[in-house]
């Protein structure tokens, strides 16, 4: 079978885009695909028996089969929580997209059937003065998967980064509607989704509804990956 690969943005910074991924990642491995994710910039950790780790880097490992080191996911960790070009200059270090490709291109050489790389925030979250992770994205050459955070504000949000998605030349692979916020009336969901189906002009791979317990297998319940995969 061919190999795969995406990156993952989203409208914003915590609009689940490491929970679709994990789940997206699950779903693949449930279908007996192989599978692999890279996480190349986390920031914000937590302090845990084996050292400082990310959430995002963490979630990620469990869902890559083979199994893959927490390093070679995710080879730049800064602890803290904000933008990475901050993140970075609280450490002392400078990020660059240079700096940044040969560690995905490790996990992308794999050549595993399914991969996933995850950026931090949003599409033009900086990774220093003058280089976004959107450049990442661009240098890597992959099709893009967005998630769209459903809450009020979403569809402004959906939008613009649709328009600056289409911008890069890249192709959109999928879009995924998750509810992070429980959503005010299901009527206004339907309204939400009508616009959004009409107006992103990419396949949707799943409506993910708002879940107290957010888990892979729960949300894959509600993700597509055949237009992703080809028929
Ligand atoms: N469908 C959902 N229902 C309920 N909670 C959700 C859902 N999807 C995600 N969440 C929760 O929302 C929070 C943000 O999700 P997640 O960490 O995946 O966002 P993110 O876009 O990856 O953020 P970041 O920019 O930090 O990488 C998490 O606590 C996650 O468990
Ligand atoms: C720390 C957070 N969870 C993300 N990893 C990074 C979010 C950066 C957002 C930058 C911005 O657009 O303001
Ligand atoms: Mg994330």
């Amino acid at each position: 079978m061919s190999s795969f690969a995406f990156f993952v943005t989203g409208t914003d910074t915590e609009v689940g885009k490491t929970a679709v991924s994990c789940a997206l990642l699950y779903k693949a491995h449930q279908q007996g695909l192989t599978t692999a994710a890279s996480k190349p910039v986390a920031c914000g950790t937590e302090m845990t028996a084996e050292g400082p780790r990310n959430e995002d880097a963490v979630a990620l490992h469990q869902q890559c089969h083979p199994s893959l080191t927490l390093e070679e996911i995710n080879p730049v960790l800064f602890d803290a929580p904000t933008s990475p070009h901050i993140a970075a200059a609280e450490a002392g270090a400078t990020l660059s997209v240079e700096r940044m490709l040969p560690p995905i291109r490790e996990i992308l050489a794999l050549r595993r059937q399914f991969t996933l790389v995850e950026g931090a925030g949003g599409w033009y979250v900086p990774i220093n003065d003058h280089e976004d992770l959107s450049d990442v994205a661009i240098a890597l050459d992959l099709p893009l998967i967005l998630v769209v955070g459903i809450k009020l504000g979403a569809l402004n949000h959906a939008f613009l980064t649709y328009e600056a998605l289409k911008r890069s030349g890249l192709p959109i692979a999928g879009w995924v509607a998750n509810s992070v916020t429980p959503p005010p009336s299901e009527h206004c969901l339907d309204q939400y989704l009508d616009i959004l189906h009409r107006r992103l002009e990419a396949p949707c791979l799943g409506i993910v509804p708002f879940m107290d317990n957010p888990q892979p297998e729960a949300i894959a319940q509600h993700l597509d990956l055949t237009p992703l995969l080809g028929a």
